[in-house]
């Protein structure tokens, strides 16, 4: 570990995914000069079901920040401000006495709810749902899973409308922690991610509240997602430190790129793949399956964004390392799929816990089409890279068209956007080009760019535009217009045969 005695200023981002907690220090020039990771564990207990113990997110945050300061040799006390970004969705209810959770939290990737979601929409609640929150009626996102929670008993829901259990997101749930169990709050761009929350108003709704049957007194208080929140205790981090920035990790990622002008766009590439188009100041709906939610919220000012949300992208690649034990590591799909010319006629829909953009459909399930005796391991690996990329596909098309703008090029970040194959093949299949930048740790420059504005560690905008800098990669479409519209197309026929699998008698 090297010293640093030098009194220099940080801007600690904390990234909280789906399948791993960070911590990335950012100094002056918006460089990372530290960075741990923790994985922790994905909980299966059902068909379906995903969960992760809320107590060891928060231990594994916690390590990861004290991991980081020191392989950089930074002092708690050389921070200006703390960042939280996170996997949004993911449903956490904990009682505020003793900071304990009260369940395994529900990832936002749990299907538990979707009977509950067809009931709703059977009770012809899907318009009101998509006008006041911009999202489509989906187990996604928390408020079915705040429900089911507190189902579990009627001492649970009394309990919370005492204010003595506390609802949250994994940022509402990191900063309680943070805070030494003092703050209660989230920010508009997680909020908008419950489907409880008015994304017109930016207030929690209280027709959809009572839907829900979730008391107003178990949640937490929405503020921008650039403010001063409050501090950490000493105890917790080793010195008070201002919270000052909160996003979800694909708002912060768009914020991290900064797409900050209507009609900027970035995708994704992580566990699930996220594609967002900033839209300005107005919230636009959407016609072909995408969703209406909040970019981020600087002073008064707020931004909205049109979403088109992909369950399954880098998980797809983990599944044929854990599961299928096809790979010993993710990057091995890369030279899998380089040798050999092409999937050899196999698609793989990940469908593993439903369809989300813009299919919607939670009883879809995984399938491998085209098998035949010469299909081997590298095809099927070079299939589930192609899946990510034709899974954009269709969402970029439905953006296209709702927002009215044909995007020019496509930035990119996240953690599979390592795959040198994935990005030519996106490219091609696009037939834009690709651009990744030379930093890709967006999510994260995301939230210390939130915080640090807050506390005027960087001024403006302006600023943070030409922090970014241009340096970046680009793949340039390299296939024949005849052969991607082929290839689409049998993707097309693949993702509709995976439909409605478990509704089939
Ligand atoms: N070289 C690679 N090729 C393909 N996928 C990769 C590669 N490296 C990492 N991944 C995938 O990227 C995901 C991790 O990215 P990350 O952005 O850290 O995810 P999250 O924030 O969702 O936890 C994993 O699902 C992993 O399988
Ligand atoms: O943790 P990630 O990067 O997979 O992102 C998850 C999303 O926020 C889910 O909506």
């Amino acid at each position: 570990m090297s010293e640093n005695v030098s009194g220099k200023r940080y801007i600690l981002a904390l990234d909280q995914g789906t399948t791993s907690s960070r911590a990335i220090l950012f100094d002056e020039a918006a460089q990372a000069v530290g960075l741990a990771q923790l994985p922790f564990e994905q909980r299966y207990p059902k068909p379906g079901y995903v969960e992760h113990d809320a107590m060891e997110i928060w231990e594994t945050q916690r390590e990861a920040m004290r991991q980081c300061l020191q392989s950089a040799g930074v002092r708690p006390d050389q921070i200006e401000a703390i960042g939280i970004t996170n996997q949004r969705e993911t449903t956490v209810i904990w009682e505020r006495d003793t900071g304990k959770p009260i369940a395994p939290a529900i990832v936002w990737q749990c299907r538990r709810t979707a009977a509950r979601c067809d009931e709703l929409v059977q009770d012809g609640w899907a318009e009101k749902i998509r006008d006041k929150t911009g999202l489509v009626v989906d187990a996604y996102f928390s408020a079915t899973k705040a429900e089911w929670m507190l189902n579990r008993s009627p001492e649970l829901r009394e309990r919370a409308a005492q204010g003595e259990l506390l609802f949250g997101t994994v940022d509402s749930w990191l900063l309680f922690q943070l805070s030494g169990k003092r703050l209660h709050v989230t920010d508009v761009t997680n909020a908008s991610r419950t489907m409880l929350f008015n994304i017109h108003t930016l207030d929690w709704d209280d027709e959809l509240l009572e839907l829900f049957g979730i008391p107003r007194a178990m949640l937490p208080d929405v503020r921008p997602s650039s403010a001063l929140y409050g501090e950490t205790d000493a105890a917790v981090f080793g010195a008070r430190v201002p919270l000052a920035g909160i996003a979800g990790d694909q708002q912060a990622a768009l914020f991290g790129q900064g797409c900050f002008q209507p009609g900027m766009a970035k995708n994704t590439y992580g566990t699930g793949c996220f594609l967002l188009m900033n839209t300005g100041d107005r919230p636009i709906a959407s016609t072909h399956g995408l969703l209406t939610t909040v970019g981020w919220q600087i002073g008064d000012e707020v931004t909205y964004a049109l979403e088109g949300s992909v369950f399954i992208a880098g998980a797809g690649v983990q599944w044929l390392r854990d599961e299928l034990g096809l790979i010993q590591d993710a990057a091995e799909t890369e030279t899998l799929a380089y040798s050999v010319p092409d999937a050899n006629g196999v698609y793989l829909v990940p469908a593993f816990t439903g369809l989300g953009a813009p299919y919607w459909d939670p009883y879809a399930r995984g399938t491998i089409w085209g098998l035949t005796r010469g299909a081997n391991r590298a095809h099927i690996a070079r299939a589930s890279l192609e899946a990510i990329a034709y899974q954009t596909r269709d969402v970029l098309d439905a953006m296209e068209i709702d927002s009215g703008m044909a995007l020019q090029r496509l930035l990119v970040d996240g953690g599979a956007v390592q795959n040198k194959f994935l990005l030519e093949f996106q490219a091609g299949v696009l037939g834009i080009p690709v651009v990744r930048p030379e930093q890709f740790e967006s999510t994260a420059r995301g939230a210390a760019f939130l915080a640090g504005l807050s506390v005027g560690f960087w001024p403006n905008l302006e600023h943070l535009t030409k922090l970014i800098g241009t340096a970046a990669t680009v793949f340039a479409p390299q296939m024949e217009e005849s052969q991607r519209e082929e290839l689409y197309q049998g993707w097309k026929r693949a993702a509709h045969l995976s439909r409605g699998w478990l509704q089939e008698s």
